[in-house]
Order: C-alpha cells, then sequence, then structure tokens
C-alpha cells in the first residue's frame, strides 16, 4: 500500500471530528449549531443542535450526570433549549430529560411506541421544528420498540440512536429487542438516504464520533449481510449487560408497595413464631 494511501486513511477520522465542531454541508445553511458531546460511563453521544439567528436548540439523547453541563453549553453559546429528545428509552443510562425539564423549562419528547412518560410524542413522519430547522422522524424499532432516528434532510446528517452504530447496530437481547424488526429498520429507511448522509450514532464503544450511509452499507459487518445471516449474528453477540443496567430498572410503585407488604407480613410471623416459642418454653 503506498504511503500516500495509509496516509489519507489515517486522516480521515480527522476530518469527520473536524466535521462535527463545526457541522457545515454544502447543502446546508450557515446558521444550523452542532456539537457532539460524551458521556464516558455509558459510551453515549449527546448531540446540541441549534438556530444561530433564532436560538432555539435541541438536546438529542441527555445523559442525567451530564444535564448541568449540556445546560451550561446552552447557555454559553446563548442558546435557548426547547426540548430534550430521546431515540428511545435507554437501558444503560438515565435520560436527562427530566432535569433538563427544570434546569431549562424544556419539553421532553420520545417516540409514543416508547411506552415513556414525556410531554410530546412522536410518530413516523413528524418533524421536531427548531428555529429553521427541521428533523424528520422515522421509526427505526428492533433494538427497542420505540426506537426512532432523526434525519436533517438540510444538512445530510441522521441520528441512528441505537438502531445504527457505526459498524454495528443495538443488541436485540433485551427490552423489546427483535433482530429481524432491527434488519428491516436499517434496510429499508436508514439505509435509503442518500450514501452521503453523515450518521450520528448514540453510541461508540471504539473512539469513534460518526459515520456515512454510504459507508455503514458497504462496511458494517452485521447489516451487510443477508436477513438469515444477520439474526444468526444477533442471537449469538454474548455481549454483558450494560455496566448500569441494574440501576435504571427501579421498581415500579406497585412492585415497591408488594415488596413493604411482604417485609411487614414476614416480619410478623417471625414475631409470632418468636412468641409461641416462648410460650411453649
Ligand atoms: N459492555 C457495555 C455494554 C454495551 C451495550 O450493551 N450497549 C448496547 C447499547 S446500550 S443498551 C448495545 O446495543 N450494544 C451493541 C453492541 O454491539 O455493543 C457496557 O458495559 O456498558
Amino acid at each position: 500500500m503506498k504511503i500516500k494511501t495509509v496516509f489519507s486513511r489515517l486522516l480521515q477520522p480527522l476530518t469527520i471530528a473536524t466535521r462535527n465542531m463545526t457541522h457545515t454541508s454544502s447543502t446546508g445553511s450557515k446558521n444550523f449549531l452542532f456539537r457532539q458531546l460524551f458521556d464516558n460511563t455509558s459510551c453515549t453521544y449527546t448531540y446540541l443542535l441549534g438556530d444561530a439567528d433564532n436560538k432555539e436548540c435541541i438536546l438529542i439523547d441527555p445523559v442525567v450526570e451530564h444535564a448541568k453541563r449540556d445546560f451550561q453549553l446552552v447557555k454559553d453559546l446563548n442558546l435557548n433549549l426547547i426540548y430534550a429528545v430521546n431515540t428511545h428509552m435507554h437501558a444503560d443510562h438515565i435520560t436527562g430529560s427530566g432535569y433538563l425539564k427544570s434546569l431549562a423549562g424544556c419539553k421532553s419528547i420520545i417516540s409514543r411506541n416508547s411506552g415513556a412518560q414525556a410531554d410530546i410524542f412522536v410518530d413516523e413522519g413528524d418533524f421536531i421544528r427548531f428555529g429553521d430547522h427541521k428533523l424528520k422522524v422515522f421509526s427505526t424499532p428492533g433494538h427497542t420498540n420505540g426506537c426512532c432516528s432523526f434525519y436533517c434532510q438540510e444538512q445530510e446528517i441522521v441520528f441512528t440512536g441505537d438502531a445504527l452504530l457505526i459498524r454495528g447496530c443495538g443488541r436485540t437481547d433485551f427490552q423489546e429487542g427483535d433482530a429481524a424488526t432491527l434488519y428491516h429498520s436499517v434496510n429499508d429507511k436508514i439505509f435509503t438516504l442518500p450514501d452521503s448522509t453523515i450518521v450520528y450514532p448514540a453510541h461508540d464503544y471504539h473512539g469513534i464520533m460518526a459515520t456515512s450511509v454510504g459507508e455503514e452499507k458497504r462496511l458494517n459487518p452485521r447489516l451487510s449481510k443477508s436477513l438469515k445471516e444477520f439474526v444468526d449474528i444477533m442471537n449469538n453477540l454474548n455481549l454483558s449487560y450494560p455496566k448500569q443496567i441494574a440501576q435504571k430498572v427501579i421498581p415500579k410503585p406497585n412492585t415497591m408497595l408488594a415488596i413493604m407488604i411482604l417485609f411487614v407480613k414476614r416480619t410478623f410471623s417471625a414475631i409470632i413464631q418468636e412468641v409461641a416459642k416462648w410460650k411453649n418454653e
């Protein structure tokens, strides 16, 4: 391989990273603000998108531990946070939506199919608008039922949540995961966007920040395969559970009540047994 080819390949991720910070596509308007933020613990990307003219902005997939950091950035850039948007209900971290609502007075958004609570529910074909800009909602289930991707045609970028990751995809072995559904979501929706579309996922575990539709169609080791091969790969991933999944799964109020009743009943029956023992002694 020629030295020049190696050099240009090494430079490729750098070019993408540079575009991340100053995002302006050939067709995109200049007043589009873009920042990519990261959570080290769950390797989650949060995205800040804004309109530099009218100052409206949104955050995609905020993480609760970074809500203050993200809101500070919003303030530093003199922006007005109007929505905290979630691509899906996350199993590996708690969303920052609730905290951001209290800090910024914004509204939370998630898919209607997610089963989660939010101020605004979105469905396939809806638009999320901020200033002059808009994101089109694509329903891309498979990792969870409520997974959505958000496409900004004007900037040629798509936020794929956990449906499509860089050279990977969301696992399908828990929540409402279904490999065949995920395969169709990616192939029939995300992969029908122009090859030049830049893909911004919800996670990366290898330090890469973005990819493109064309790149993933060609190089994704799971999704470039047939449906049958894909299902087989997904059924044999044998991934460990996300580190924070136990903290995320908080018992619902009914479960908490049932645990308390059980505790009281067990304590009472233990006391009664002890009393009965004393009486017999
Ligand atoms: N070992 C990691 C677990 C990472 C993980 O399971 N990530 C999910 C998305 S968050 S539910 C996933 O779908 N991964 C797909 C993959 O191929 O990695 C940790 O400890 O957090």
